[in-house]
């Protein structure tokens, strides 16, 4: 069962039932949440073509902003030895996940006069001191290029960074400080924006509408990979090809969103609280960081969209193979059965490592020679399918025919769609994030931000009874 989606395929197999899994789902089983599932797609789509569903909308104006973009970040490459993003949340996963999955790609694509001139990338996303002054000695400020990212131009980890990264700029190259620093905010809102305007930085918008986790595809994004030599337009074109296939296609069978979504609710609704993440690269490792800040913010919430208490989501568990059977498959295989698993594996790899043959080794050994890494690999990721499903748990594949840019953005694009579908199907808000912001108000009390005094007494309060052993 492979549902096949241009160079992206999903296998739900190892979800629907058969011999080997009689407590699979049925085709029935999907087929009858087609009237929930077009209910969904109808209601997104009406905000859509309303203005009110931005990540999606704006992929075509992301394309006509390129020019402008790319023309900044070929600039900025040949000047820049490094390109740090200053930022956290959602103004860094993306930039993270699509970095790893392509830069070393395209570094060995490249012919190799083009190899250089392209910026080094590094993320402070984490405000841990020590990193942050180790990272600060090893870059030449004069050849290091900073992007602070904030949509809210609030938070207050980035605003940290960005205040002590000027202050820093300023003593070691002066005047050109503001060269140094490109700033990606919202167009109207938040303390950024101003400080940003007076003193003269680059500035790149992320429109408005967007939340951090949805914004990967838009300056957030696409700036870090252009400055980095990632092909931002076949990112994109993957990103609306996949966007065009989920608004056209009809049907749970042939909608790859829907049937996604369809999968993800049935097993919700059959007790699977955790979402296990689980990618058969390395280069996706950190798209998995990216889709659990997606899964967590968009679906754990609290309320339904009429105030009714819910208490709803599926925890997001970030693993990667072959690595994590040496360690979780234990718990997936033989633990509660609460887990549906998604594996996120290649066609191929671009490079072929085979082991080489050693006919002196006994026989337990010599086996691997004259097989390749890619080979063990792939054996190692079917075995551990077919371990699952004779011990009754679910999981499916997402396979891409390769690590290229177009297929990220499809990627990217799927999850996407899926989540706002899942919020649908759930009757939650999908696309705000209430319960990060007590904690945030907190942190303002604590550090004496006005207006939160209130905040910080009821801290203070709560601190005062501790159970601690020393
Ligand atoms: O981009 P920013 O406005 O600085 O927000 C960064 C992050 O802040 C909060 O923690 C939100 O829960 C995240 O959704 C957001 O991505």
């Amino acid at each position: 069962m492979v549902n096949e989606i241009s160079k992206l395929c999903i296998d739900y197999t190892g979800m629907m039932c058969s011999s080997q899994n009689p407590k699979g789902f049925s085709k029935e089983d999907l087929q009858g949440l087609q009237a929930k599932l077009d209910e969904a797609q109808n209601s997104l789509h009406a905000r859509r073509e309303s203005g009110n569903l931005d990540f999606s909308l704006l992929l075509p104006s992301m394309l006509s902003q390129l020019p402008e973009l790319c023309e900044y970040a070929d600039q900025a490459a040949s000047r820049f030895e490094n390109f740090v993003v200053l930022g956290i949340g959602g103004s860094a996963l993306g930039p993270l996940a699509v970095q790893q999955a392509l830069n070393h790609y395209y570094y060995n694509e490249l012919a190799p006069e083009k190899r250089f001139g392209r910026s080094r990338f590094y993320v402070l996303d984490n405000i841990d001191p020590l990193r942050f002054r180790e990272l600060g000695q090893i870059l030449d400020p004069q050849k290091t290029l900073y992007n602070v990212i904030s949509k809210s131009g609030n938070t207050s980890e980035t605003m940290a960074q960005f205040l002590i990264v000027r202050d820093y700029l300023r003593h070691f190259c002066g005047e050109s400080y503001a060269d140094h620093l490109v700033v990606t905010t919202d167009q109207q809102k938040g303390n950024l924006l101003p400080i940003a305007l007076k003193e003269g930085f680059k500035r790149f918008v992320i429109p408005s509408g967007i939340g951090g986790r949805f914004s990967e595809l838009t300056p957030v994004g696409l700036l870090a990979a252009a400055i980095c030599g990632i092909d931002v337009e076949q990112l994109l074109a993957g990103a609306i090809e996949m966007d065009r296939r989920i608004r056209e296609t009809k049907g749970v069978f042939g909608n790859p969103a829907q049937l996604k979504t369809a999968l993800s609710y049935l097993s919700w609704q059959k007790g699977k609280n955790i979402s296990v993440f689980m990618p058969y690269v390395d280069g996706l490792k950190t798209m998995a960081d990216w889709y659990a800040q997606l899964w967590a913010e968009s679906l754990g919430k609290r309320y339904d969209r009429l105030g009714k208490e819910v208490t709803l989501g599926q925890t997001p568990v970030k693993a990667l193979g072959v690595t994590d059977q040496h360690s979780q498959i234990q718990l997936y295989t033989e633990g509660p059965d609460d887990k549906v698993i998604t594996f996120l594996t290649l066609k191929e790899f671009r490079v072929t490592q085979e082991i080489p043959e050693d006919l002196t080794l006994p026989e337990d050994i010599r086996f691997l020679g004259g097989k390749t890494l890619e080979e063990l690999l792939f054996a190692e990721q079917k075995a551990t399918e077919y371990a699952l499903t004779k011990a009754g748990r679910q999981h499916l594949k997402i396979i891409l025919s390769a690590l290229t840019p177009y297929n990220i953005g499809q990627l990217l694009l799927l999850l996407e769609w899926e989540t706002a579908y899942m919020g649908e199907l759930l009757n939650i808000n999908a696309f705000d994030q209430p319960g990060v912001e007590e904690g945030k108000n907190g942190t303002y009390g604590l550090m004496g931000r006005p207006g939160y005094e209130a905040e910080k007494l009821a801290i203070e309060a709560y601190g005062s009874e501790r159970h601690i052993l020393t």
